[in-house]
């Protein structure tokens, strides 16, 4: 709870809360807030749908400002209550006991009612005068390390904080800080939110204070299913889809098409499963927990790409990524010459969404792709060709890692246009340690998809956890190593590159 995001639709300027909500995460807010004091019934709700996705992306709780009704109508993860809002132990009652539930207190007497009726934690203010509330200092930071003295459960401050003036919050026994207008009235949430993160971790101690992990998965657990070669260095491959999918709280399943025999500097051997076992294990999935959302990555031959788009007809599966794996970061094949045609023939066309490459984007459009402007070619070419969504991915790119986006009419429900694209971009990493990216990319946005999310936020909610799993730091091997899958449960501490 070391930085706590409460959302604030007034400083929007042409941005979407979600694009705000998703800058700000992957700058470093572990908790997001829904707070919305004029909004409608229905106007909140579609605000909670589209903006639980992308805080589970990347394992941050995200509840909703006094609206209980709200967040159980919407299975958010909690809510957050006022003095004079639905009562603690009513919204207990409501929600049930795993779910988060925080209440604003200015007394050491309102924090252990509040603590004695349940609550998760507290939030305390107002600590610093605001535009809104200029005389106003509701909590004196002595008042508040009482508060902090006198309760066991977390207690963020809220009021008028931002860097300049988070020294309030020193030595008060705090978790952390709740930000309003420095994080969402911000030019650029990403670069507020770290910002904000280095000077709390500074101040209170770097990684996550404790708190409630997210509620127990429920019953419903949306499944993905990955069809990909294993990689026995654990960093691309099956394995970067599994713990990628496990790290979006979701419920990985697997149909293995190829053994390969690869750590960080090549692939000495690969394996191919046959078509008649591959399609044995498609079927036992589809015919026990069928997946919402589906990951193709390493197809190595005509035969397997047969037996995986012939499955997959039969079982009429959608929601289908497709990640045409053509050569990994060390450079070894991981596909027939003969194969490309099977893969442009028999599975692009039930692909919802393929991400190439630039070289595999090369191979596939039949021109070189070498900077953004042939990117954006190549992704549009592509998606008049076969009539998907084509994201061309920027990581083999001279510049920054960006990637482009190529919507079909079909995803932009604008028949009339043609294909649109949009870019999603990102700094480059400083750091050799790629490996898996592609892999982990393409399973993130299959679980977005699987999660109800449009093609667009899918996208950009994964390229925010894969930032994330690269700038984490992991150096493990002695070439291109793997990345680090699991970061946004780690303490938010750079593991020295
Ligand atoms: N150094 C980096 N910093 C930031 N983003 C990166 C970096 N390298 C790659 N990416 C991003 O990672 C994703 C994968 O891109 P890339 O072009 O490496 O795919 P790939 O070659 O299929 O990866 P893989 O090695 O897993 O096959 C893209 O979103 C790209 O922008
Ligand atoms: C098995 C496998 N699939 C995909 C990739 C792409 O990186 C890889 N290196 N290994
Ligand atoms: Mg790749």
């Amino acid at each position: 709870m070391r930085l706590y995001a409460v959302t604030d639709r007034a400083w929007l300027n042409g941005r979407t809360l979600p694009e705000l909500v998703a800058d700000a995460i992957a700058g470093g807010a572990t908790f997001i807030q829904l707070r919305e004091k004029h909004a409608t019934h229905d106007e909140i709700v579609a605000l909670a749908r589209e903006l639980m996705p992308i805080c589970h992306a990347a394992g941050v709780p995200f509840v909703i400002d006094d609206e209980v009704e709200i967040a159980r109508e919407v299975g958010a993860d909690g809510v957050h209550v006022g003095q004079s809002d639905t009562a603690c132990a009513d919204a207990r009652r409501l929600l049930g006991d795993g779910a988060i539930i925080g209440v604003s207190v200015q007394t050491v007497e309102e924090a252990r009612a509040a603590q004695a009726a349940g609550a998760d934690y507290l939030g305390v203010g107002a600590l610093i005068p605001t535009p809104t509330k200029p005389d106003a200092v509701d909590v004196t930071s002595e008042e508040l390390a009482r508060i902090c003295r006198a309760v066991d459960i977390p207690v963020v401050g809220i009021g008028g904080l931002r860097v300049e003036t988070l020294d309030v919050l020193a030595n008060s026994g705090v978790d952390g800080a709740a930000v309003v207008s420095a994080l969402f009235a911000a030019d650029d949430a990403q670069a507020a939110a770290r910002s904000l993160r280095a000077r709390l971790d500074e101040m209170l101690g770097g990684g996550e204070s404790a708190f409630p992990a997210l509620p127990p998965a429920c019953a419903a657990l949306p499944a993905v299913l990955a069809i990909a070669g294993s990689d026995s260095s654990g960093g691309a491959g099956i394995q970067a889809d599994i713990k990628t999918v496990a790290a979006h709280g979701l419920f990985a399943e697997t149909a293995v098409t190829a053994l390969t025999a690869q750590n960080t500097m090549g692939v000495r051997n690969v394996l191919e499963a046959t078509p008649t076992f591959i399609a044995e294990q498609i079927d036992a999935i589809f015919e026990d927990i069928p997946p919402a959302a589906i990951k193709i990555g390493m197809c190595p031959s005509a035969p397997v790409i047969e037996a995986v788009a012939d499955a997959l007809t039969r079982w009429s599966a959608t929601n289908i990524v497709l990640d045409p794996v053509m050569v990994a970061t060390s450079g070894a094949r991981l596909i027939a010459e003969d194969a490309v045609h099977a893969l442009e023939d028999r599975l692009i066309p039930l692909a919802r969404l393929i991400t190439p490459n630039m070289p595999e984007a090369e191979v596939l459009a039949g021109f070189e792709v070498r900077d953004e402007k042939d990117q954006e070619r190549a992704a549009v070419a592509l998606a008049d060709r076969f009539g998907c969504a084509v994201l061309v991915k920027g990581g083999h790119g001279v510049h920054d890692a960006n990637d482009v986006l190529a919507l079909p009419p079909t995803e932009t429900a604008d028949v009339g246009a043609g294909v649109r694209t949009t870019w999603l971009r990102s700094p480059r990493v400083d750091t050799e340690n790629t490996h898996g990216t592609g892999c982990t990319l393409s399973s993130a946005i299959a679980c977005g998809l699987a999660r109800g999310l449009g093609l667009e936020e899918s996208v950009a909610a994964a390229k925010s956890y894969l930032m994330g799993a690269l700038e984490a730091g992991l150096n493990l091997g002695a070439g291109s190593g793997p990345i680090d899958h699991m970061w946004a449960y780690r303490p938010h501490q750079k593991v020295p590159v």
